[in-house]
């Protein structure tokens, strides 16, 4: 019976947030519903919490420890925060340090992209790499930042859901991390970015439940080509796994001049939907896609 009303009051609450768009009014009925009959709907739309100042809640970040985590990679993670503690020590972030990227936010679910996925279907969109409920079984993994160093490093858990030859992890479950370690360094480095080209080679087997480090450098930025390389090793470097380059380019594809309004509506949306979430506080695996949307 309870879970009838929840229902019923939830359906009722998207309708009307759906279709009432002027702010006051929205923000008048958001104060009139009861908080607790929202709580379902709320807990999966980080834009809505954000108006709801007692519930205003960060959005869960997939790259700190959790009990699926290793000794191994608790005590790489540790070594790494370790350095970024170091860093800020007396209060003051001394240049040249470490800093850990909290995961992707799906807040950029109103960009632009997914066009043959339904409003509701878009709303679920998930990035690739942390789309597995259970912890552990797919990719657990942590990427710290050195910015002055143009480098970043990413402890990698290679979970029993990535199994490629017996054991082994798959060659494009390693080739979906390097991406993203390369993806996320040359985009914080030179905005937004699409992997225009990856090479890998496979030098040897990473075995299934491993820990791996994939330490991404820049290699040169040549107008809006940024050039990135990474070696994936084991945990303690002696053995290489894994070797790649990649060349990320900057900026979206500019759209033809009949797209070019739907775009800017878009993009003008995202921005607002951050604005509000993240009360002008960007993190700085958001900080990019302020620069970078082309209009
Ligand atoms: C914190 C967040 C973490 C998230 C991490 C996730 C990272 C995931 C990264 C990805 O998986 S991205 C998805 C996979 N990639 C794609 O789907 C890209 C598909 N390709 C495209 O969209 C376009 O081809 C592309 C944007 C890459 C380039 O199109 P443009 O029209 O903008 O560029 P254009 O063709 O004018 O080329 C610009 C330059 O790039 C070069 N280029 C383009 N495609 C290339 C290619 N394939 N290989 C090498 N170079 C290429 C091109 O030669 C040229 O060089 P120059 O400036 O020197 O003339």
């Amino acid at each position: 019976m309870l879970r009838h009303g929840l229902q019923v009051t939830r359906v009722f609450c998207q309708t009307v947030l759906h279709t009432v768009s002027a702010r006051p009014l929205r923000s008048a009925i958001l104060r009139l519903i009861p908080r607790t009959a929202l709580l379902p709907w709320l807990s999966s739309r980080a834009v809505s919490v954000s108006e709801w100042p007692l519930l205003s809640s960060p959005p869960r970040d997939y790259s700190l420890p959790n009990p699926s985590w290793s000794t191994e990679m608790r005590r790489l993670y540790e070594y790494y925060d370790s350095l970024c503690e170091k860093e800020m020590e007396g209060g003051e972030k001394k240049p040249g340090g470490w800093g850990r990227l909290p995961s992707y936010n799906r807040t950029l679910k109103y960009a632009a992209g997914g066009k043959c996925l339904s409003k509701l279907l878009k709303e679920k969109a998930r990035l690739f790499t942390r789309n597995t409920e259970e912890q552990g079984a797919a990719f657990e993994y942590v990427v710290f930042m050195n910015k002055s160093e143009k480098r970043c490093v990413c402890i990698f858990q290679a979970g029993h859901l990535l199994e490629g030859p017996p054991g082994n992890v798959h060659g494009g479950a390693i080739a979906t991390i390097i991406d993203t370690s390369l993806g996320t360094l040359a985009g914080y480095l030179s905005g937004i970015v699409m992997t225009a080209n990856l090479n890998i080679n496979y030098c040897s087997p990473i075995p299934l439940g491993s820990v791996v480090l994939i330490d991404s450098v820049l290699d040169k930025v040549e107008g809006r080509k940024t050039f990135v390389s990474c070696q994936v090793t084991s945990s303690d470097g002696s053995k290489l796994h894994t070797e790649a380059t990649g060349n990320a380019v900057a900026g979206l594809p500019i759209p033809r001049q009949s797209q070019h309004a739907t775009l800017k509506k878009k993009m003008s949306n995202t921005h607002r939907h951050l604005k509000h979430t993240f009360h002008g506080r960007l993190n700085p695996s958001f900080a990019y896609f302020k620069v970078c949307f082309p209009c």
